[in-house]
C-alpha cells in the first residue's frame, strides 16, 4: 500500500521543492498560493480573500434557481409539478449565465422573471448569509466569490442555481 507521500495529489496541486530549506510545499495551479501541508482536497479554483485579503464571515448574494424533477421541492410560484430533467434545467440555467456574461440580459431582470426560489420577487436576493445556513454546495461557492462575481452552475438538492455575490 502507497505511503500518503506516495498517493497521487488531489487535482489542481503541484509538489515544489523549497530552494531554501529543501523541503517540499505544494502549489495551487489555480490560484498560485502556495502551503506546506500537504493537500487532501482538489485546489480551490478561487480564493475565499476579499480584495482585501480578508475571509468573509458573511456574505450577501442573489440567484436564479431551475428546479428539475429531482429537485427536493419540485415545485415553485412559477409552476406547480415541476417536470424538466436536471439536464434540461443546467442547459437552461447555463443560457442564463450566457445572457448576463454577452450583457444581453441584467440577472436581476431574469431571476424575477425566471427564478424558482421565491426569493424571485425580490431579484434573486437572498439578503446576507453565515456559514452554515445554506445548502453546503451553494455555500461553498458563494464565500468563494468576490464581490460582483456570478458563479457557474451550482446543484443542490433544491435544483441548479447561478449565484451573483453582491455584498
Ligand atoms: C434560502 N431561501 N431564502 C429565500 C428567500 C430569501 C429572501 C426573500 C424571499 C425568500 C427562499 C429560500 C429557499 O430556500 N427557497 C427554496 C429554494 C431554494 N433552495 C436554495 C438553496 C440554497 C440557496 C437558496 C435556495 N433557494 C424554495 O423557494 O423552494
Amino acid at each position: 500500500m502507497a505511503s500518503a507521500q506516495e498517493e497521487p495529489l488531489p487535482e489542481g496541486w503541484e509538489a515544489r521543492k523549497s530552494r531554501s530549506t529543501g523541503m517540499t510545499y505544494y502549489l495551487n495551479c489555480h490560484t498560485k498560493k502556495s502551503q506546506w501541508e500537504r493537500p487532501n482536497a482538489p485546489a480551490p479554483l478561487e480564493d475565499d480573500e476579499d480584495d482585501d485579503g480578508s475571509f468573509p464571515t458573511e456574505v450577501q448574494c442573489s440567484h436564479i434557481l431551475v428546479k428539475h424533477s429531482g429537485s427536493r421541492r419540485p415545485s415553485s410560484w412559477r409552476e406547480d409539478n415541476i417536470t424538466r430533467s436536471k439536464e434540461e434545467a443546467l442547459d437552461i440555467v447555463q443560457e442564463y449565465r450566457r445572457r448576463i456574461i454577452n450583457r444581453e440580459s441584467l440577472f436581476q431582470d431574469l431571476a424575477r422573471q425566471y427564478s424558482d426560489c421565491s426569493s424571485a420577487k425580490r431579484d434573486g436576493d437572498l439578503g446576507k448569509f453565515k456559514r452554515g445556513q445554506m445548502q453546503k454546495p451553494f455555500e461553498d461557492v458563494a464565500f468563494s466569490l468576490k464581490i460582483g462575481q456570478l458563479s457557474y452552475p451550482v446543484e443542490t438538492d433544491s435544483g441548479v442555481h447561478i449565484i451573483l455575490r453582491t455584498a
